[in-house]
């Protein structure tokens, strides 16, 4: 698959009530969270979008080859519609979705769960890394023809990334230990203080 066919997708349109300050904008070792996520992205694919209803806020942050997306809907509306506007504004036959929170997220691991889209069955409208306690739909795959079933969900009110997982076709990423920690996933102050210098990660 020529990596043109996959786009990456990265929300950053979130309440960040948790942390109780933009988790765009933290920076781990002086680089913000955002700016960690697109330099990864740019690394995996061709075409980076950031979907966002502040890209005057970003602009200055990411790469110039990055390209900002409005919200279809009002801000806070959860990441299963923001997905599904970003979805419906990118043509790409996949859509590599990323969270702004994940500042360990490493390039050689996505790259080959790229590498495993093709061998995946028309059928399957997503890819995503499966643990114990559920999905990690915030680091996956989503086929553009995912939409259809998507905003059907949507129309009926759902709004829960895991229900609607259940509930079509998907092909579970199994999670080694080595590739467990770039999902760790940075939502309170807290578990920004467990983020360790990175020369140790
Ligand atoms: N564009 C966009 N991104 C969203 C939206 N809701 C959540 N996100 C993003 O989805 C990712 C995961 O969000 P969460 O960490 O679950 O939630 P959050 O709203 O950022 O923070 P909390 O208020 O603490 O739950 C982050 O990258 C958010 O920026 C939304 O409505 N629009
Ligand atoms: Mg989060």
């Amino acid at each position: 698959m020529s990596d043109s066919a996959i786009a990456a997708l990265i929300l950053a349109g979130g309440k960040s009530s948790r942390m109780g300050r933009d988790k765009a904008l933290i920076e781990w070792e002086g680089k913000p969270f955002l700016t960690r996520v697109c330099q990864v992205a740019v690394c995996c694919c061709s075409s980076v979008y950031v979907l966002t209803s502040w890209p005057e806020r970003y602009r200055d942050i990411v790469s110039e080859s990055v390209q900002f997306l409005p919200e279809s809907s009002p801000v806070g509306q959860g990441p299963l519609m923001a997905l599904t506007d970003g979805l419906t504004q990118i043509d790409a036959e996949w859509v590599l979705l990323l969270a702004c929170d994940l500042p360990q997220l490493q390039p050689e691991i996505l790259q080959d769960w790229m590498s495993q889209l093709t061998d995946v069955s028309q059928s399957t409208l997503a890819v995503v890394p499966r643990q114990e306690s559920g999905w990690e739909p915030l680091c996956g795959f989503y086929r553009r023809s995912a939409l259809t079933a998507l905003q059907a969900f949507l129309q009926q009110g759902g709004r829960s990334f895991q229900t609607w997982l259940s509930q079509v076709p998907v092909h579970p990423l199994k999670l080694e230990p080595t590739t467990k920690p770039m999902l760790f996933n940075c939502n309170t102050p807290q578990d920004l203080q467990e983020l360790k210098p990175e020369s140790q990660t």
